[in-house]
Order: structure tokens, then sequence, then C-alpha cells
């Protein structure tokens, strides 16, 4: 199935969800990219500058990319959904007439992009949302570190020069709370969930797999329609070392790097295993709960399948790699994890892309599971929700490939009604997992996105 492209100006009402219609040929893109005044180092200085409700966001520690407007959108279907949208966005930049006086990671031509965790073979999915979005935003502004930059699209040239002028000019609608929040079970009560986490148990000490991630979802309905901006500001001040995300409707705020991509090295953060943090822990028992966590044989064992797959996913791409022989424990306000850092060498010979990469990576065995297959095929068996976008790769690829792909955690799908929100949080299953544990473990996952809609204090 080949990616449907939607040109700029925005198609008839519709088109953009999906049409499998053959679009019309896109005019060429003009992309100009110009040093603007630094900006800030402020944790919320890239997302305070959103002007409107559809943001594009990926920041982390101040840093990152946000674009706003929509210059052209790639949807693509089903299995070929990475490969697919990897073709058009290559045949997109051949015709496309860049300017970037910059050059840096995430100038010139940038598209995020947002990927459902499966392929489209379940029963649940319709065929009509697409399963992959890339989308190229009208205008793009970015820093690292001391530059900061503006990135103009346009498939005819109308838009200002970018720079610091053209950008005070934009014009900011005023940020909103959502108000009242009110949360309820989704397809699966929360008292339900461990029966099927118990079910992943038994099946797991049957043989038929090693490890299997369920996941479950919590439905928020707001007072006021969510303006996703409301909900970045508070995930990029408050999870500052996560990767604050946001494309087509899919929020969150991840701890885990799927791949970066950048000058031919290649990173990936594995997570995988999981202590709980109490509010208002001390210094000292974080300490211990973090040595507790780092001798646990369940959550090593749980890590160490997530890192073997990563590792193996990343190596026919790869020249050298360096697989940590043991996980550190990352420290976050509501968690804490097992963590390891890949590190590779691209061999240029494969000249894959970062969306290549994360199209071999997805799903690692921190969100499906070991073997993958089993694994999915008990996900689709047993899970009982649509998992949609969450557990996917979100993140964002340059015209030379490079670019960061995180695993979509931590975050929630906004409905088509803006005060109807999905939040989505899952646990790592093996042998010794006890389902009452895996709920009050999917509640603390929960928490980063509740709090940044504001129903926790
Ligand atoms: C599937 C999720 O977390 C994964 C990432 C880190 C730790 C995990 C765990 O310990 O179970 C999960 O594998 C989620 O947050 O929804």
């Amino acid at each position: 199935m080949s990616a449907t492209p939607h040109p700029a100006p925005v198609p008839p009402s519709g088109a953009s969800t999906g049409s499998r219609a053959p679009a019309p040929e896109p005019q060429p893109l003009v992309v100009r990219t110009t040093r603007i005044d630094p900006l800030p180092a402020d944790l919320t200085a890239l997302v305070d500058l959103l002007p409107d409700t559809r943001p594009l966001t990926w920041v982390r520690r101040g840093d990152g990319l946000v674009g706003w407007g929509e210059a052209l959108r790639l949807d693509s279907f089903g299995p070929g959904r990475f490969a697919d949208a990897e073709a058009a966005w290559r045949a997109t930049l051949d015709r496309a007439v860049v300017r970037d006086e910059v050059r840096l990671p995430g100038t010139g031509p940038v598209a995020f992009g947002t990927f459902a965790f499966d392929d489209g073979a379940g029963d649940h999915f319709d065929g009509a949302r697409p399963e992959g979005s890339l989308i190229v935003p009208r205008v793009v502004v970015g820093r690292r570190g001391d530059v900061s930059w503006m990135t103009t699209v346009s498939p005819a040239d109308q838009l200002d020069a970018p720079g610091s002028e053209a950008l005070a000019r934009t014009v900011r609608e005023t940020v909103t709370s959502p108000g009242r929040v009110r949360f309820a079970d989704g397809a699966v009560a929360a008292r339900d969930w461990p029966a099927v986490v118990a079910e992943g148990v038994e099946r797991i000490q049957a043989g038929e797999l090693d490890k299997v991630v369920l996941a479950r979802e919590v439905l928020a309905t707001t007072e006021r329609p969510v303006d996703p901006r409301w909900v970045l500001a508070r995930l990029a001040a408050g999870y500052a070392s996560c990767w604050t995300f946001s494309v087509a409707g899919m929020v969150g705020a991840t701890p885990e790097l799927l791949v970066r991509s950048e000058k031919g090295l290649v990173t990936s953060r594995v997570l995988a295993g999981t202590i709980r943090r109490e509010p208002g822990m001390s210094d000292d028992d974080a300490l211990l709960h973090a040595a507790q966590l780092a001798r646990s044989s369940k959550d090593l064992e749980e890590h160490e399948y997530a890192v073997r797959s990563v590792a193996r996913a990343l190596e026919p791409f790869c020249s050298s790699m360096n697989v940590p022989d043991a996980p550190f424990v990352l420290h976050l306000p509501n968690v804490m994890h097992l963590a390891s850092d890949v590190t590779a060498v691209l061999d240029p010979a494969t000249h894959a892309s970062s969306l290549t990469l994360a199209a071999a990576l997805h799903p690692s065995a921190a969100v499906c599971g070991t073997p993958t297959t089993a694994a999915r095929d008990l996900i689709r068996e047993i899970e009982g929700i649509d998992r949609s976008r969450y557990a996917g790769p979100v993140g964002w690829v340059g015209a030379d490939g490079d670019g960061e792909w995180g695993i979509a955690l931590r975050s929630a799908e906004l409905g088509e009604d803006p005060r109807h929100v999905r939040l989505f949080a899952g646990c790592g299953i093996v042998a010794a997992s006890d389902p009452q544990a895996e709920l009050a473990e999917s509640e603390a996952k929960l928490v980063p996105m509740s709090w940044a809609l504001g129903g926790l204090s």
C-alpha cells in the first residue's frame, strides 16, 4: 500500500484522514532555514511559541523542535506503513528547493511522525484510519544549546522569510486549561485487568513465550476542550529528562528513545524493569528502591529481553555496537526504570535512515515481548484494547535521514471530541510477575499524563 500525500492548501475535509484515492501531485516544497535570536534556556521556551491547538513537538531539556501548520501530510497504511512513508518522504525531498543557512540536525526539511503499534492485521482495524502519518509543518522552530533557528516550508513560497521578526509577528491563541477532569475505565476495567495479566503469566509459565507487555487504557473527560499546549508545557517542565512529544493528537513525555541517528552514530535508550516512586519519597529511600530494582531478578530478566531485541534489530545496519553489560537506574518523578544506552556506528553502505531503523526496531521487547510474533499474537488475543499509536514510534526525520524516534509511552491520544482523551500504560510481564503489583505499576505510569491534564495535584 502506498503513502497518500496531502499537499497544502489543506484538501477537502476528510481527505487527510486516510482516503486512498490518487492524490494530486504536490507542488515542490520551498524550504528556508535561518538563525534566529537565541531562545532562553527555559524548559518551555519552545512549546511556549506554539500558536494553535495542533502543535507538533519534540522537546527535551529545552532543546528540540516545535512546528505548526501543515505544508504536507503523508499518511500510510498497514504493514508497509514505514516503508511507504519513507518512500513518500524521499520523493518529496527529491523535488524540494532547500536553503539551509544553519545546517544542524533538525534544520532544513523536517517531518514529524507517528505510527501505530500494530500493523493493521488485527480485527479491530477499519482500514480508514492511517497507521502512519508524516507531517511537514509550515513553520519549525528549533533550539540546540546556544543556537536557535526557524524554518519555513511552503509549496509556493507564500510565507514570510524565516527570522526573529517573522516569529515575533506570529499570533498566538491563548492557552486554556482543560478544567475539571473525570477519569473512567476504558475497554477493560482496572479491576479486571489483573486477570488479563494473570492470563499472560499462565501462558508464559506454560512455555508459549518468555515475555509479553500488556497495556490498559483510562478515559479522561475534561470540562473544557483540551489544548495540547497546556499538556505539553506541563510535561516539558515536569518531565524534563523525557522526550515531550505531540504529533497528530498523540501527546506524551516518553523516557524511552527507540533510536537517534545522527551523523553515523546510532543511540537507543532501552527501558524495561520498573519500581514505583512514592510521592514525597526521600532521596535515601529512593536510593534504597533503586538498589532493590537493580538486584531484582524479575526486572533484570524483563530488561535483558528488551536489550537483546534492540541489539538484534540494529545489528544488520551497524558496523560496530556497544551494549552495556549491566543497566543503570533511571530516576523519574513517578517511577524508576532499569535503563541501557545502546550505541552503534551506522554502516554507511546500508543507507539506513532513522525511520528505517525505527521500523526495524519496532516493536521491541520493551513494548511487545519475546518472541515478538508470539507476544504480538497474545496481545491481540487477550489485551482487549485498541492500542492505536500508543507504544508506536513517534518523532521526526530530516532530509539526510537523521532523526529521533521515541516510543509513544506515558502518552495519550486526543479524541476527535477535544474533551475526550485516552491515556495508556503497559507493563512487561514475565513468569514471576504479580498481577496486582503490575496494576499498581500501571497506575504509576499513568501519573505523568493524568497530572499534565490537571487531574492530580
Ligand atoms: C509499556 C510501558 O513501559 C515499558 C517501558 C519501560 C518499562 C516497562 C516495564 O517495566 O514494564 C515497560 O516495558 C509503558 O509505560 O506503557
